[in-house]
């Protein structure tokens, strides 16, 4: 039987999405799976996201990997893959996303409202600080890093200088690694919009053609509606030359026959927001119109936010 090498970060939580979504690749393909884990420097530095610079740390060695025929397929999460085109590489399928929601972690299921005035939350996302500041100015924002479990232990360390109130942390990514019932609170996405592509996937592969079974599991797991809700939501990082850590959130989805884009620029304390909102038609449910409409909303996004100064308003590129 043909293999399929499939390329991971070694993350607990990398390599239970890239397992769930390479056994449905190999299915449909008729194909065996390698896994194939990939060290990346977001992996092994210490340092918080925002110090190393968001932009591919994760995805840089992944792709190297895939360029240097070591896998022929390699699976990000999408919401940490830059939005520039990699050369050579093309996007070869984007499964259905799972819940775009970021979650609140408490001890005893409060709320992030229930918090106590002053709560210590751990976050190092610069969206999530800023989205804390504009709800709850009182609320430290602490930085965290390391996997999913050692960010929930924050929340009962023995040493209370390290222990937290709250943790945020992605709905998907808990659900992926069955800690779903640690989420005490799913923040709804139209007060508190998420990562563009977050909770979706992107398997990356060469430009060039793959093998019949490569190509087939592709096609099998491509998911066109979710396709398009994340060339909206990343049009506007795009659109903006923002980074994938910037203190933007957006989020795409159909209603009533029509494809809605909401997204929200936050200055870095979250006290200032500017929020724009666009729905196109698109002309079928066809993958090529779900795109182009996909493409209409976020250009449109884009010029209503840069228009009223939201490139002015946060730092939106990445690198230090
Ligand atoms: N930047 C970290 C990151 N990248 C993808 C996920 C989880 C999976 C997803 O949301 O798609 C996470 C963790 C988190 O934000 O809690």
């Amino acid at each position: 039987m043909a293999v399929i090498r499939v390329g991971t970060r070694g993350s607990a939580l990398a390599l239970a999405q890239t397992r769930q979504i390479a056994e449905r690749l190999g299915k449909a393909a008729g194909a065996d799976i390698e896994v194939v884990p990939v060290t990346t420097h977001g992996d092994t530095s210490r340092a918080s996201l925002s110090q190393i610079g968001g932009t591919g740390v994760f995805a840089t060695a992944l792709r190297e990997s895939l360029l240097a025929g070591d896998c022929d397929v390699v699976v990000h999460s999408l919401k940490d893959l830059p939005t520039g085109d990699a050369e050579g590489l093309r996007i070869g399928a984007i499964p259905k996303r799972a819940d775009a929601r970021d979650a609140v972690c408490t001890l005893g299921g409060r709320t992030l409202a229930e918090l106590p005035e002053g709560a210590r939350v751990g976050t190092g996302s610069p969206r999530r600080i800023a989205q804390l500041g504009a709800l709850r100015p009182d609320i430290r924002a602490i930085d965290i890093r390391g996997n999913v479990d050692s960010r929930l232990a924050r929340l009962s360390a023995e040493d209370e200088s390290e222990r937290l109130d709250a943790v945020i942390l992605s709905a998907a990514g808990l659900g992926r690694l069955g800690r779903a019932d640690a989420a005490s609170e799913l923040l709804p996405l139209e007060d508190w919009p998420t990562a563009a592509g977050q909770g979706a996937l992107a398997l990356e592969v060469r430009d060039e053609r793959g093998s019949r079974e490569l190509e087939r599991g592709l096609a099998a797991v491509e998911h066109a509606t979710t396709r398009a809700f994340t060339i909206a939501e990343r049009g506007v990082l795009a659109g903006l030359e923002a980074g994938c850590a910037a203190p933007v959130g957006a989020t795409a989805f159909l209603a009533d026959e029509l494809l809605f884009l909401t997204a929200s620029v936050y200055s870095a304390d979250g006290t200032t927001a500017l929020t724009s909102s666009h729905a196109a038609t698109p002309e079928s449910r066809a993958a090529a119109d779900l795109a182009d409409a996909a493409r209409d909303v976020a250009s449109r996004v884009v010029a209503e936010l840069l228009g009223n100064g939201a490139a002015d308003l946060a730092p939106l590129e990445e690198s230090p």
